[in-house]
């Protein structure tokens, strides 16, 4: 069977277009892949260990004869390689990304855009805190949801191919606009991960008092947030200062509840405490019963090297 798409370009060589590089082999889905990193110790190991069938020095390059190009860099990113690779881009290509916030990365890439590209922003709900181009895997995006935020004038030829080339892949699409995409993620990623950061520092600052206790005794809950903060710092810096107002907004909310929760201890209304618990686990249980309790397996992949 001939592959959906001639030539597939990854732009941005780590966990995210790995993963798709690997889903995509395994599924026959691009007939040829060609990836750039800035970096040039990612496109070695790129190069070395196969991961696309080119590694080209420039984004340019990798883009050229494309029907298929992925921004997978962090978000601040975006809008350098959406005007490098512009004037490369082939007519009737589609152009999609992969970044964790949608507002932004429209405001940075869509005025590069030449007309006759179809432009269609999206977002996979799916990662580790591995990165770099040995982390990928292809199972990552099995059962797990792949937003996209089209924008108006979106060809819905084009969106169909691509949300079969996602499907393809393992995962399940969603459309949504993208302000709500960038307060659903707030909620759901991007403050559980500042908190989890945050957490991770109360306890390297106890460290000074109990030395190595923190790490010695540390309980379930706690290696849940070493592991999540311990997570790409460029990815998350772009994250936060791309999706401001959101993360403000649910921070704002998060450190009422928590003064709430604070008084309750203080004042002894176990009452308080258990009806709040009782309301937080049956969101948890919703959650697995919608099918989403799908925890990225650990296959022993070190943290990014480059
Ligand atoms: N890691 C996750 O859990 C996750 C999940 C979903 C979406 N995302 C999003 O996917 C994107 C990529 O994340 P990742 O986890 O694959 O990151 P990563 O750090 O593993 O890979 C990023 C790649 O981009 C390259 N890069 C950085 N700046 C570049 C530039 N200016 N030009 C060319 N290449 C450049 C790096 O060399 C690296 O190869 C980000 O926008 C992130 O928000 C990440
Ligand atoms: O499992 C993890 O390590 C993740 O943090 C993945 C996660 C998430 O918050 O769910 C992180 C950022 C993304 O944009 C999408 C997925």
């Amino acid at each position: 069977m001939t592959p959906p798409f001639q030539k597939v370009a990854l732009i941005g060589l780590g966990l995210i277009a790995g993963s798709m590089a690997h889903a995509m082999r395994e599924q026959g889905l691009a007939e040829r892949i060609s990836g750039h990193a800035r970096s040039a110790a990612t496109r070695e190991t790129a190069a070395e260990i196969g991961l696309v069938d080119e590694v080209t020095e420039t984004a340019a390059e990798a883009v050229r004869d494309a029907d298929l190009v992925v921004l997978a860099v962090p978000v601040g990113a975006m809008a350098e390689v959406a005007a490098e690779i512009a004037p490369h881009l082939a007519p009737g290509a589609i152009l999609t990304d992969v970044g964790s916030v949608k507002q932004a990365v429209i405001d940075a890439v869509a005025p590069h855009v030449p007309a006759g590209v179809h432009f269609i922003p999206g977002h996979p709900l799916a990662g580790t805190e591995h990165s770099g181009p040995r982390s990928g895997f292809a199972t990552l995006f099995r059962n797990r949801w792949w937003l996209l935020t089209p924008l108006p004038d979106t060809d819905p030829a084009a969106l169909d191919r691509l949300e079969s080339l996602i499907r393809a892949m393992g995962a399940n699409v969603d459309t949504m606009e993208p302000p709500h995409h960038d307060l659903v993620l707030a909620v759901t990623s991007h403050a559980p991960h500042l908190i989890a950061y945050t957490m991770v520092g109360v306890a390297d600052h106890l460290r000074r008092v109990t030395e190595s206790e923190v790490i010695r005794y540390s309980a379930a809950g706690f290696r849940d947030f070493t592991r999540i903060a311990a997570s790409d710092p460029t990815m998350w810096r772009d994250v936060f200062l791309h999706n401001k107002e959101a993360t403000l907004d649910i921070l704002g909310r998060f450190a009422e509840e928590l003064f709430v929760l604070q008084r309750a201890i203080r004042m002894g209304d176990g009452q308080h405490l258990h009806d709040y618990f009782t309301r937080t686990r049956a969101i948890r249980r919703g959650i697995i019963e919608a099918g989403q309790d799908t925890a990225a397996p650990d296959f022993g992949r070190s943290a990014k090297a480059d």
